[in-house]
């Protein structure tokens, strides 16, 4: 299962990032950067398996970060026909806008969400989890709107990130592939059957 997607990620280069004083080992691949391109072939075989995974009934939107769980969610949508709603990076102003601070190994933010409310029962998909600096904080955020979170999938797992989030808020994540990484490329060590 997925073997398209863990073959790609065995090939991935690796690139060093500097935050706060730390190298962080940035993988590049396809569904995490959309470089060199993306193969319609493995978002397929990422939403067929979150479909049948079986959650996704009674779904009222699919949620994700921008920027490349954009491909993911929009690929899922067109199968579900679910509608797909995205956190930006950009501040709207709008009424109702909820705000909150994102970190990850490289980079620090924040991020917006708009058009999701008390009640919606939601799905969350992303491309990678690491530190957990982005689900961790946007998963209190969406408890604290009172949205009803029924799933949550993030294709690439790297790192603590995973451990940390249900030790914090008691939320299983699915990670398609774990995979550990090094300043010399990119190893398999795991994932979903
Ligand atoms: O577990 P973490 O350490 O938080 O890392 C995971 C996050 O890193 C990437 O986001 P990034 O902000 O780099 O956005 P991108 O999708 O625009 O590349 C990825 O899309 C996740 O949202
Ligand atoms: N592409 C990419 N995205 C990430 N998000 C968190 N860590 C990484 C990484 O190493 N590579």
């Amino acid at each position: 299962m997925l073997e398209k997607l863990k073959k790609s990620l065995e090939e991935a280069p690796v690139i060093q990032k500097e935050c706060d004083g730390q190298i962080y080992n940035y993988f590049i691949h396809p569904i995490s950067d959309g470089i060199p391109e993306t193969d319609p072939a493995i978002l397929e075989e990422i939403a067929d398996f979150i479909i049948a995974d079986g959650k996704v009934g009674g779904i009222d939107k699919i949620v994700t970060v921008e920027a490349m769980g954009i491909p993911i969610a929009t690929t899922l949508s067109l199968k579900t026909r679910i509608p797909v709603s995205i956190i930006r990076k950009r501040k709207y102003g709008m009424v109702g806008e909820v705000e909150l601070s994102q970190s990850t190994g490289y980079s620090k933010g924040a991020l917006f969400i708009n058009g999701l409310k008390k009640g919606d029962r939601i799905l969350i998909v992303d491309d990678v989890i690491s530190t957990g600096g982005t689900l961790l904080p946007l998963l209190e955020t969406l408890n604290g709107m009172g949205a009803d979170v029924a799933g949550v999938y993030c294709v690439i797992g790297r790192g603590e990130g995973m451990g940390h989030i249900k030790e914090k808020t008691g939320v299983d994540v699915t990670v398609l592939v774990d995979i550990s990484v090094s300043k010399d490329g990119v190893t398999v060590i795991g994932g979903v059957k």
